[in-house]
């Protein structure tokens, strides 16, 4: 399994949000020195699927992020299938349930020692308080990620995905054991978009991400690679 980062930059997993192949190349060969993983999500990989996986992990870990919700044993199906492209990470949603989980870790056991970090999204980070009421779900947005981050971690799941707010909440409760992943990262002054629980990265890591997730801010810059620098140079050592 991907081991926990120990230095600044190899908390940073930029995210390769674009469905065009030869740009996720450009942007993957730019920032692999910069990172500790790259993020390949449902852009690309409807895009370009197992093509795409193959040609990322040729140059950095792949955090495969699918966030699979589905019946137990159809999880289960797309976690084996999935393994002959040897993500270094991949995620399910918690929302899923305990039995979902479950049979996503028996799945990924049969790939090993080498088998993905299973992280279970909480809450999504583009969610509000207001959004999460009107999904029926009582309580803000805090109270429904530990409830998902216990469930999740009792189900077997190695980590989260939860947004910076939340992060010294779940340290709290659950202590150093749970990798967690975080998005919803914004340096100072770079706009939200459709992102609602947001922190700067040095915000993030001092609360206790042990990854942060950092797509629009870096793909977008100029300079993709000076920005994932930045970014490293600002984080606590
Ligand atoms: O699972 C994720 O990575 C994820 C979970 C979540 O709650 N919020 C979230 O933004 N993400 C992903 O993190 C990335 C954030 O991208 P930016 O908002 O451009 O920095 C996107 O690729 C999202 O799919």
């Amino acid at each position: 399994m991907l081991a926990r980062p120990t230095t600044p930059a190899a908390r940073l997993i930029p995210a390769i949000d674009t469905g065009d192949p030869a740009r996720a190349k450009v942007l993957a060969t730019a920032l692999a020195p910069h990172c500790g993983a790259l993020k390949l999500g449902l852009e690309l990989f409807m895009a370009d699927g197992p093509h795409a996986v193959r040609a990322m992990a040729a140059v950095a870990p792949v955090f495969l992020d699918l966030k699979l919700h589905d019946i137990p044993n159809t999880v289960a199906g797309a976690v084996r299938s999935l393994l002959p492209l040897k993500p270094a990470m991949l995620t399910l949603h918690g929302a899923g349930g305990g039995a979902m989980i479950g049979a996503a870790r028996e799945a990924a056991e049969k790939a090993g020692a080498a088998r993905p970090v299973l992280l279970a999204v909480t809450v999504l980070t583009s969610i509000d308080a207001a959004a999460l009421a009107a999904t029926g779900v009582a309580g803000g947005p805090v109270q429904q990620v530990l409830r998902l981050a216990r469930l999740a971690l009792d189900a077997g799941a190695d980590g989260l995905v939860c947004s910076p707010q939340e992060v010294a909440r779940i340290r709290d409760a659950f202590g150093e054991r749970p990798l967690l992943v975080v998005p919803g990262i914004r340096p100072a002054g770079s706009a939200a978009g459709d992102q609602a629980r947001t922190a700067t990265p040095a915000e993030a890591v001092a609360a206790g991400a042990d990854w942060i997730v950092v797509g629009r801010p870096v793909t977008g810059a100029a300079d993709p690679a000076a920005a994932a620098q930045a970014i490293a140079e600002s984080l606590p050592a």
